[in-house]
């Protein structure tokens, strides 16, 4: 049995030189590695001196890979194999390890014959007890005789010889189509090595799809979990190794790439305890995965100057100031379910984000059922807390770092942490459920938030910005006086989904962090054209949290710009959903809220793609709703234009049991943003 888990790495699933890979993989807490030949050859340092700097950073050489052609061969091949193995076991005596990898042939003369290559085997495990060395032998799965490891175990088995194991690597056996649960009847002893790779479900040939687009585990559509789990069973207490080539992790950061390998194991082996409790599976003992109950707020970090402008959009959207906190400049906005804060701070992690990205969504926050278990499973999976500065008598609310640097923060129902309106908020009156005047308890509701807050005199729609900004003091009745009213709310009940934003090859990894930390499911990868490049979209659920993951490939994208033009923001837009949008189309027109106009073109194809009813297009065309349905029900959507700092809103209604996110229209959405974001008097071509 396992007492403490031995993670390790292939040097080729990392970029830069190998002193550049042993650092990220040291930092990110792996025990060992797996060196791969090309990066030792390709180093200009001896081999004693690679083996010592590999120790100086607390590591060790658990592997030297990989050992080709070897097996049935006739001569003369065969005896050149076997002078070219002595060479490659004095090479691994000077790094300082005692295992090789020796992949199944390709090689064109290769005979075949079962025992023929089990003979091969024993005559090698000689020549490697002689060196002090062991001998893996793993199935290629494009291998010309051998390429699945049932018949890799069967020549380690009747090679019998105690120098020669057997490598396992789920890419070979998952890729194939394989059932790993063959795996559970070989002897954990004579299991020398696993390797470890997932890889995204695309057909394509298998040398091809394994040398470019294996991913982490979990990163990809394979079940590395029921892999490992058969591995498991055979009582194997080696190293779990991951090795991944993938194009994109060949160009990454070697530090963040070997961060994400190293969370893919620990979730990994979580999975398989969670799956198969009697398994050893040597793993510190944290949370499972949280399933989210929902978004408590999203907070835009934002500048006293821009503040007014951002409440006039939030206005216009049919939210309505209700609270300011106690000792920060927040104010709390809230309509249906969904609260947004708006932080102008000149100090702090608001600030910090705002000189950066602009206005921009600094923090989102969810109620999972254990916030801090959460923040611990967190911490397990590599993911950095959070931490700020706080007042004294403010709650200290558990926060751990999410995409694009944004902050993450998690709440629950615990006594102390289900108070933040009430501790960090000052609420002298009570306005919790202000889409619903009658729930005041004096019928006050209404008018009470502007004796707090001033709220703006104009709307966006005309560009007349308030002037008014968040009242620190007492309010002057006569000001008070004047002040509209506030609209009524557009019936935006909660917050449909999060769309985040980030570079296409950041993707993998995003996904990954919410796959690890909450109970997620993903869909389908897919392209979004955007008229100047496309755009990968997949979304992420767990629970009531939905966010869409959009990678950004060419930079001219609407996606693309923003990234750019946001130094790196996350959030580019949210959802929220209403029960009726054509109603909530009208109250967003009465209010001012900029909609974002879509063309005729698209009405008359709608029309013929679903079989409409003309009256439901005209509807529709009238508020600028888009539409799409799939087997469990239909789907409307409405825009807003693009805010000068990049972010959108949009509102959605689902019928029934739709569960895409309107993916068919995007390319006439973002084509209708760019050309509103184009100056009228700029000729269109
Ligand atoms: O692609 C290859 O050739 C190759 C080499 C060594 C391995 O361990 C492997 O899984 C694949
Ligand atoms: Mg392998």
């Amino acid at each position: 049995m396992q007492t403490t888990l031995k993670t390790s790495i292939a040097t080729v699933s990392i970029s830069g030189t190998l002193a550049e890979k042993l650092e990220a993989i040291a930092g990110a807490g792996f025990d060992g590695i797996e060196i791969f030949e090309q990066d030792f050859v390709a180093s200009d340092l001896s081999p004693r001196q690679v083996g010592a700097m590999v120790r100086d950073h607390g590591l060790k050489i658990d592997l030297f890979q990989p050992f080709r052609d070897f097996e049935a061969l006739p001569e003369p091949y065969r005896a050149r194999a076997f002078a070219r193995a002595a060479r490659k076991f004095d090479l691994m005596n000077e790094l300082g390890t005692d295992l090789i990898l020796v992949c199944s042939s390709v090689h064109p003369a290769a005979l075949g014959g079962i025992d023929r290559m089990a003979g091969d085997f024993a005559e090698l495990g000689d020549l490697a007890a002689a060196h002090g060395v062991r001998v893996g032998f793993e199935a290629l799965a494009w291998g010309r005789y051998i390429n699945d490891h049932r018949d890799a175990w069967e020549v380690v088995r009747r090679a019998d010889h105690d120098r020669v194991g057997l490598v396992l690597d789920s890419f070979h056996t998952l890729g194939r189509g394989l059932s790993p649960e063959s795996i559970r009847a070989i002897p954990g002893d004579r299991i020398f090595y696993v390797q470890l790779a997932d890889a995204p479900a695309i057909p394509m040939d298998l040398l091809y799809w394994s040398r470019h687009f294996r991913n982490m585990p979990g990163e990809g559509d394979l079940d590395v979990a029921g892999f490992m789990r058969a591995v498991t069973a055979t009582g194997y207490s080696g190293p779990l190794s991951l090795e991944i080539f993938n194009d994109q992790f060949r160009a990454g950061l070697p530090r963040l790439i070997a961060q994400d390998g190293y969370r893919s194991l620990i979730d990994l082996m979580d999975r398989v305890r969670r799956a198969e409790p009697a398994l050893p599976t040597a793993l510190p003992a944290f949370a499972p995965p949280a399933p989210v109950d929902g978004v408590a707020f999203v907070e835009f970090a934002t500048a006293q100057a821009e503040a007014p402008a951002l409440e006039g959009f939030l206005r216009a959207a049919g939210f309505r100031p209700t609270a300011q906190h106690r000792s920060k400049s927040v104010t709390r906005w809230q309509q249906g379910t969904v609260n947004l804060l708006v932080n102008t701070e000149t100090q702090g992690f608001a600030q910090t984000s705002y000189l950066t990205h602009g206005t921009t969504v600094s923090e989102i926050a969810l109620s999972v059922p254990d916030a801090r278990a959460t923040q611990a499973r967190a911490a397990a999976l590599g993911i950095p807390a959070h931490a700020d500065a706080i007042a004294a008598q403010e709650l200290q609310i558990p926060a751990i770092r999410g995409v694009g640097g944004s902050v993450l923060r998690l709440l629950d129902n615990s006594p102390d942490l289900s108070r933040i309106w009430q501790v960090d908020f000052a609420e002298a009156l009570d306005l919790t459920a202000p889409s619903d005047p009658a729930s005041g308890p004096d019928g006050a509701a209404a008018r009470p938030v502007a004796q707090t807050i001033a709220p703006a005199t104009g709307t966006v729609a005309t560009g007349t910005v308030a002037t008014g900004t968040v009242a620190t003091g007492a309010v002057d009745p006569a000001t008070d006086a004047m002040n509209t009213p506030f609209p009524p709310g557009a019936g935006l009940i909660h917050i449909d989904h999060i769309a985040q934003t980030m570079a296409h090859d950041e993707m993998l990894s995003w996904s990954l962090f919410y796959h690890a930390l909450f109970d997620a499911t993903r869909a389908p990868m897919v392209d979004v054209a955007d008229p100047d490049g496309l755009v990968r979209s997949q979304a992420v659920q767990a629970g009531a949290l939905r966010v869409t993951l959009n990678g950004a490939e060419a930079r001219r994208t609407l996606a693309g710009r923003f990234i750019e033009d946001t130094f790196g923001s996350s959030v580019q837009h949210i959802a929220f959903s209403t029960d009726d949008i054509f109603a909530t189309a009208r109250a967003l027109a009465a209010g001012g809220f900029p909609v974002l106009q879509i063309g005729e073109n698209y009405y008359a194809d709608v029309e013929a793609r679903f079989g409409l009813d003309a009256e439901l297009t005209a509807r529709m065309r009238a508020c600028n709703v888009l539409y799409d349905e799939d087997a469990g029900g239909q789907f409307f959507q409405l825009y807003s234009t693009t805010r000068p700092d990049g972010l959108f809103f949009e509102v959605v209604q689902r019928c029934g049991a739709y569960q895409g996110y309107g993916a068919p229209n995007a390319p006439f959405r973002i084509a209708a943003q760019k050309r509103a974001l184009r100056p009228a008097d700029m000729p269109r071509r």
